[in-house]
């Protein structure tokens, strides 16, 4: 029986005609999912029984789902992408299920937006991008990154590109990771959350979501913060509480922030966050070039296959 692999990452989706052979020279099916943002669990449960493997995106990957394609064909899974705080891994080992996630894939890329990002805060790009589209000519007096204090939180593969590019521009990088035992350039200095965040003139969220770090940017440690902090966030929207956000950002103790994630995506049309003036939104986007996307692709195939056992030439 030929084998039958189901793609739900729009990322993936996006090129999947370029992917195809790498499936179909060796023997298998690959079905892309209609996906506009993510399937539901009924979509899921619905669709996962008739394939032998996942490439999954940012849909609920839940015990029941899970339990449902097992029920059916499903053998292995992939994570497409890094975040996993949507896909439950317990339940895959309980039913025996391979799965892994596709490990340091965008550091690079993702770290380009967050520093990007970073200079925009530092130099008010959205008033200045409005303004000049408005028919004004703002010159609103920014900051010198050099000198300035980033918090970053998160030394993952993200964290520690982003770490580099800081300390390349000049700031001082005070890190937090509980888990991070690795190599660190000399100059990062560790700490632990959020001890030194009246420190930091900028905070930078790099790290993986998990239940233990939900909203850890709350309303008590954001009066802890200097005034006119400005915040980004290139990782996963709930490590922030927006209502506790915006209310700092209202107040003048956040100077403005950078979002690529939020805690419901797409950001929804009454969220109070699209009328602020002091933001500059991403789209969930931050991993998104062609090389990037390929990269992850090819691990992401290569290893869903050889879960599946498939021979390298079929
Ligand atoms: N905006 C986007 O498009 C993308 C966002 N991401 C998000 O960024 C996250 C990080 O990606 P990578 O650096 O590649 O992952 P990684 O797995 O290399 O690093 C994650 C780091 O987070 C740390 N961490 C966990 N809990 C923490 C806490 N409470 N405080 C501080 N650090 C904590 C871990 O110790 C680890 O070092 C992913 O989990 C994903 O959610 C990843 C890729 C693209
Ligand atoms: O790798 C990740 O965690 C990402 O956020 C990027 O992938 P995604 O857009 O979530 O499929």
């Amino acid at each position: 029986m030929t084998l039958k692999v189901l793609v739900t990452c729009p990322p993936m989706l996006g090129m999947i005609e370029e992917f195809r052979p790498l499936f179909e020279r060796r023997g298998v099916e690959v079905t892309p999912a209609k996906v506009v943002q993510t399937l539901s669990q009924d979509e899921l449960c619905g669709l996962l029984p008739q394939y032998d493997g996942w490439i999954i995106g940012d849909d609920p990957a839940t015990r029941r789902v899970f339990e449902a394609g097992k029920a059916g064909r499903l053998k292995a899974a992939v994570k497409w992408g890094i975040g996993v705080d949507n896909v439950d891994f317990a339940a895959c080992k309980d039913l025996g299920i391979p799965i892994t996630n596709c490990p340091n894939m965008f550091g690079g890329e993702v770290a380009d937006v967050g520093m990007s990002y970073l200079a925009a805060l530092a130099r008010e790009t959205f008033t200045i991008d409005r303004g000049v589209r408005d028919g004004k000519w703002p010159k609103p007096r920014g900051l010198s990154l050099s000198g300035r204090t980033l918090g970053l939180i998160g030394l993952g593969d993200i964290g520690r590109n982003l770490a580099g590019r800081a300390l390349a521009a000049g700031m001082k990088v005070v890190a937090y990771d509980p888990f991070y035992q690795g190599e660190l350039p000399a100059e990062v200095q560790r700490a632990t959350w959020p001890a030194r965040v009246e420190e930091a003139d900028f905070l930078a969220f790099t790290c993986a979501l998990t239940a233990a770090n939900t909203h850890m940017l709350n309303a008590d440690v954001l009066a802890r913060c200097k005034r006119g902090v400005r915040i980004t966030n290139v990782a996963r929207g709930p490590l922030i509480d927006e209502q506790a956000l915006i209310a700092a950002l209202q107040s003048g103790q956040v100077h403005s922030v950078a979002l690529d994630v939020f805690e419901v995506e797409p950001l929804p049309m009454d969220s109070p966050l699209r009328g602020m003036p002091n933001t500059i939104f991403g789209s969930h986007n931050g991993s998104n070039t062609v090389d990037g996307v390929v990269r992850c692709s090819h691990f992401a195939i290569a290893t869903l296959l050889g879960y599946l056992g498939v021979p390298e030439t079929a």
